[in-house]
């Protein structure tokens, strides 16, 4: 099986309600899709969003370093040649890990393709259904708490409450939807990089000892902030996860061997596909630390590829934050994973198992 071309779409999908996060507000998933073409007729699906608040990438640099850096050097390639092809496209140019991870994807379901498997068997097998949480938006609290009890309502069990915006504000957004869903929901907060970190000391103080339980707190500072993650896991009885100031797996030992954080958030847009994805679950699994599998605002084309991964992984990714397609209005998606609710299942189609796209618009 050869890649002998490829072609690129833009997928927009409306969300149901915004989303709104300390870094940016979106009322649409936007997606660039890459559809990789073989000679025996198959086709490999990947896609990226464009999330430059996070990882730098627009939509413009994801379509050029696919055009002019990537496929011109994997395409003749074998797909048989997996390893090969994975440090070609880790090679082709630096960063624009999410150009990086819709081309991967796409050659990971061409090779469970050829193989006639589902992708998460290829990784290794496991159980082919998995939980996810959902995201409540920052908002006004009466927002929030109302947004929270139509997802507990709906079956979630696991709300991740962004916050981030303003530490006095914040603390009472907490302790309002968890006063509302204690009984339903397990709570793990978001703060995208919106605090310091004596200011994240200060509220997980507070919370902790008016008897909230929290499951942990994703990225409260800076990015870039080590020291400050790891001044934040030193002095919280609540566990602190690493997501923007991770992105690949030689930042993944870093920060554990620093204590920098308890917990890594794996999203495919920021390692630059599932090759060092998996990296990043060993490692962590090499130093006894759990993982959540994230996404972007993103489609269920490559959330389903995080889903195999997920599977395959599970008894160190035991996190799931997968809600990218049950954050849209509808899923333009036939095939690859369905997303019900809470739950998603993977089918057993080789590959990812997707068959069609609607609403997507040629890139030529
Ligand atoms: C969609 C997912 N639940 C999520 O919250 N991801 C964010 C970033 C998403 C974005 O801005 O597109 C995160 O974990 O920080
Ligand atoms: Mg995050």
């Amino acid at each position: 099986m050869k890649i002998i071309g490829y072609k690129l779409g833009k997928l927009r999908v409306p969300l149901v309600t915004p989303f709104k996060t300390a870094l940016r507000n979106v009322d649409h998933v936007e997606d660039i899709v890459i559809m990789i073409e073989t000679d025996t007729g198959h086709v490999g699906y990947g896609a990226a969003p464009a999330t430059a608040v996070i990882t730098g990438d627009t939509h413009g640099s994801i379509i050029d370093a696919i055009r002019n850096y990537i496929m011109p050097m994997v395409t003749g390639m074998e797909v048989s040649q997996l390893n090969q092809i994975n440090e070609i496209i880790g090679e082709a140019l630096i960063n624009n890990f999410s150009a990086k991870a819709a081309v991967e994807i796409a050659v990971y379901d061409l090779f469970a393709q050829a193989h006639g498997v589902p992708l998460y068997k290829m990784l290794g097998g496991g159980q082919p259904r998995i939980a996810s949480d959902i995201t409540i938006s920052v908002d006004y609290i009466d927002k929030m708490v109302a947004d929270s009890i139509r997802a507990a309502d709906a079956g979630y069990e696991t709300l991740k409450i962004k916050v981030g915006k303003d530490l006095g504000v914040d603390i009472k957004r907490v302790k309002a939807i968890y006063a509302a869903v204690k009984d339903r929901c397990l709570l793990r907060l978001d703060a995208n990089q919106g605090w310091t970190a004596r200011e994240t000391v200060a509220a997980l103080h507070e919370l902790e000892s008016s008897g909230i339980e929290l499951e942990l707190i994703e990225q409260p500072v800076k990015g870039a902030d080590l020291k400050g993650m790891k001044y934040i896991t030193e002095r919280v009885r609540t566990p602190v996860m690493a997501d923007e100031s991770t992105f690949g797996p030689r930042e993944v030992i870093e920060l554990i061997q620093m204590g920098a954080a308890d917990i890594i958030n794996i999203k495919l847009m920021k390692t630059g596909g599932l090759s060092d994805a998996i990296k990043i679950a060993d490692i962590a699994k090499i130093y006894d630390v759990k993982c959540m599998i994230g996404c972007m605002l993103e489609s269920s084309i490559s959330v389903t590829a995080a889903a195999h991964l997920a599977v395959a992984k599970s008894s160190v990714i035991t996190k799931v934050d997968l809600d990218g397609p049950a954050l849209c209005q509808f899923n333009p998606v036939t095939g690859g994973a369905t997303f019900r609710g809470p739950d998603i299942e993977l089918n057993e189609t080789p590959g990812l198992g997707i068959e069609a796209i609607e609403n997507l618009i040629p890139l030529d």
